[in-house]
């Protein structure tokens, strides 16, 4: 027996039932309790959601700049008279713990929404002057129904991301979560509505990524698709939006981010900044600095300090207040963790701390792995090379700014990167040599709504959150008008 009730979609405002009669279960990673059967979106469904949309849109942007900038900021205000409802909803749904899911995952994503929703007026064309009696105005349009598909480990905060400029734009959006946690998504859409925003202009349609995600992504009459996943499944979403209708995308994918501390660094604030830059959500943020190059001089100083604060981490019940660890998002998951740690021990890394499952009393019904440091790492080990996406330190060794540059710079990924040091002249010097879109010095993780932030490389196309965002969710028309003669040549 689920403990709550099966979980429908939300087409135009209200909740549906899916057309497939099928569901799949979402389950609480601490304790493996079924939390709900969630149905699947249909191709049908996806259908009904698209007409929906188009629906909505029309009435969505044919309200004034103020009209839909007072409703996104009601939406604002119901997410934070609602926030520990919601953060309880995530935790059960994620693992995540009440001390962050209260602070950080509903906080950031209504933080999000005010900033787009004071932008709503702003939205603005220009005036070009051509000669005396002709001129160009550009308008910025908005692009109609465009879609938003989410990773599992923030649901609502990238919900939020992704719909706040969507719909700020004047756009409509359908949203599918990851099916691995479907359940904060639906809640958004009750908001939304509950604010007074038009049915259809944010639908929510639950279901599995190659089903629901791949219909969303080719689907003709959807403009855009902003994807937040894995670099293998944005190359599938990227593929489909090109070859079915050139829509655009949006990519925020994976990361395995260098952290560098100079050798002038403050080496507690180092550990510091590593400890939240790896074990921050039980390690499963996509901007994490999960490879630490330490100078070699100062590396056993270091891994001595990390193994202190390691053995501080309070593994605990998602539910405690206390705790400020909770297991992986699920068990297929923390398998796979596991696996990555396997491959460090047989490639020659040393384990300083963790390494295993956690199966102590009631914790070995739930998916919690140690919090788990390898040193001595190698640029050529799996556990340095590919994104674990889980609580894995990779502690490195190097001897000189331009060696630590050239290796840090050796990924496909370019996410994030960070650097530790007293001198400014070499934070920027290194930063600015770094192939990574977000970047932090003497600090790491904080993303304001006003920080565009996306991946260089294989991380990610274009940017979320900031102005250009917003941009990119209109499309520039530009209109000559004349107003003297016209001369033909025929
Ligand atoms: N850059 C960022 O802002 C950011 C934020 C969070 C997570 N991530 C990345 O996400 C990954 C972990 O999340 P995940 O396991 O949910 O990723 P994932 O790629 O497995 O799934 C992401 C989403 O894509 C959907 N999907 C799967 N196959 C699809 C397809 N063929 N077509 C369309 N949609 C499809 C899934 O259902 C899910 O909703 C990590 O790599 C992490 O780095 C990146
Ligand atoms: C936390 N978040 C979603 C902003 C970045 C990656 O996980
Ligand atoms: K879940």
């Amino acid at each position: 027996m689920a403990r709550f009730a099966d979980q429908q979609l939300y087409i135009g405002g209200q909740y549906v039932d899916a057309s497939s009669g099928a569901t799949f279960q979402s389950i609480n990673p601490a304790t493996g309790e079924v939390l709900a059967n969630v149905q699947r979106a249909s191709q049908d469904d996806v259908e009904r959601a698209v007409a929906s949309a188009e629906r909505g849109q029309k009435v969505w942007t044919a309200m004034t700049a103020m009209q839909r900038s007072r409703i996104l900021r009601k939406a604002v205000d119901i997410l934070r008279e609602r926030n520990d409802e919601l953060a309880e909803l995530e935790t059960l749904d994620t693992g995540k713990p009440l001390s962050e899911t209260r602070y950080v995952d509903i906080v950031t994503g209504a933080d999000v929404l005010e900033y787009y929703a004071g932008l709503i007026p702003a939205i603005e064309g220009e005036q070009i002057p051509l000669r005396d009696t002709s001129f160009v105005y550009t308008r910025r349009e908005p692009l109609g129904v465009v879609a938003g598909i989410g990773a599992w480990n923030y649901p609502i905060q990238i919900a939020l991301w992704k719909s706040a400029p969507a719909l700020a734009a004047g756009n409509a959006m359908i949203f599918k979560p990851s099916e691995v946690t479907s359940l904060t998504a639906l809640k958004l859409a009750e908001i939304y509505s509950e604010a007074g925003l038009p049915d259809g202009v944010f639908n929510v349609l639950t279901g599995l990524g190659a089903e629901v995600g791949q219909w969303l992504t080719e689907h003709p009459r959807i403009e855009k698709v902003s994807f937040t996943g894995g670099t293998v499944t944005g190359k599938k979403v990227m593929a489909s939006a090109s070859s079915s209708s050139l829509k655009e995308v949006t990519m925020e994918l994976g990361g395995k981010s260098p952290l560098i501390v100079c050798e002038d660094a403050d080496l507690d604030r180092a550990a510091d900044i590593a400890m939240m830059a790896n074990f921050y959500s039980s390690g499963q943020v996509c901007t994490n600095g999960t490879r630490v190059f330490v100078p070699r001089a100062l590396q056993a100083r270091f891994e001595s300090k990390i193994v202190e604060r390691v053995k501080r981490i309070r593994l605990g019940s998602p539910q405690d207040d206390t705790t400020n660890f909770g297991p992986l998002v699920s068990f297929a998951h923390m398998e796979r963790v596991l696996g990555y740690i396997e491959q460090g021990r047989q490639q020659g890394a040393r384990l300083l701390i963790g390494g295993e499952r956690v199966i102590d009393g009631a914790y070995a019904n739930g998916a919690y792995v140690a919090p788990t440091v390898f040193t001595d790492c190698r640029d050529d080990m799996t556990i340095t090379r590919e994104e674990i996406f889980g609580p894995v330190m990779s502690i490195l060794v190097y001897d000189s700014e331009e060696e630590v540059i050239r290796r840090a710079n050796d990924t496909t990924y370019g996410l994030a990167a960070g650097i530790v040091t007293r001198d400014l002249n070499r934070a920027h010097r290194v930063i600015h040599k770094l192939e990574a879109g977000i970047c932090w010095i003497n600090t790491w993780g904080e993303s304001a709504a006003e920080m565009p932030v996306g991946g260089y490389k294989q991380s990610g196309v274009g940017r979320e959150n900031g102005l250009t965002t917003l941009a990119h969710y209109t499309r520039i028309k530009s209109v000559q008008v004349e107003m003297g003669d016209y001369a033909s040549v025929f």
